[in-house]
């Protein structure tokens, strides 16, 4: 089930849904607060804000960051979700580099994957033998891919394991993806989806439609909450 907050524009979406972190963040109390963010073009407009209007309020100091998903590539390329939010966010923002987690894109998939996989489940709170995040923020792809789970891999969905090496549909690039079962066992979900372009796909998963990842997902969870503008 997704509660939906639909805005007027991107930014007051991006707005909302930082309070709604905020919150989580004040509930967890003193605890250490573990995150895991999105990459693609949709966020840039979130992190945008957090480097700018919420940099004196975000309480920095609790946060452990983390990667729903990374492509297969060098920190520096322009298609790395880490370097994205590094240029507009962690260079920015008061953040030490113990704070931040990134998935090595540069490094033989495979071994990153079982590396960072590993390296989640050591640090995170564990329930059932998945690792609890306290929020994760997740976009949803033009044709409803979700972390870099792509429609027809709904059995990568429910991988035992951490995270997964998947590949691109059609250029066959890989990328490493955390799991569905992990999302699910989250404290906090939240979706971020903005534009004209993604209407049509985010009907479908709000309706929870198996034939994407993003709707495979939305029907398991028990709670979510949707921040967009393109409803
Ligand atoms: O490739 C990705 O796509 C999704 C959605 O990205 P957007 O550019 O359509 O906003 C994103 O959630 C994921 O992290 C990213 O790797």
């Amino acid at each position: 089930m997704v509660k939906i907050n639909n805005y007027l524009s991107s930014k007051e979406a991006a707005c909302a849904l930082t309070k709604a972190v905020l919150e989580q963040i004040e509930h967890s109390g003193n605890k250490i607060f573990h995150i895991a963010l999105s990459g693609g073009n949709t966020p840039a407009t979130l992190f945008r804000l957090w480097a700018e209007d919420f940099r004196d309020i975000i309480p920095w100091k609790k946060l452990q960051i983390y990667w729903v998903d990374e492509r297969c590539v060098p920190s520096d390329h322009p298609d790395s979700n880490f370097g994205m939010t590094k240029k507009i966010l962690l260079d920015k923002v008061p953040l030490s580099e113990m704070q931040i987690h990134r998935i090595h894109g540069e490094e033989e998939p495979q071994n990153e994957a079982k590396r960072y996989s590993a390296l989640v489940e050591r640090l995170l709170p564990e329930k059932n033998t998945f690792p609890v995040f306290d929020s994760v923020l997740l976009g949803i792809g033009i044709d409803g891919h979700t972390s870099s789970l792509f429609p027809g891999q709904n059995s990568l969905i429910i991988s035992p394991d951490t995270y997964i090496v998947n590949e691109e549909p059609g250029s066959g690039r890989h990328r490493i993806a955390l799991t569905g079962l992990p999302i699910l066992h989250a404290r906090s979900v939240f979706f971020f989806v903005t534009g004209e372009d993604k209407k049509e796909i985010l009907r479908k998963a709000i309706k929870g439609d198996d034939s994407c990842p993003a709707g495979y997902i939305i029907a398991r969870l028990e709670e979510a909450e949707l921040f967009t503008d393109s409803i």
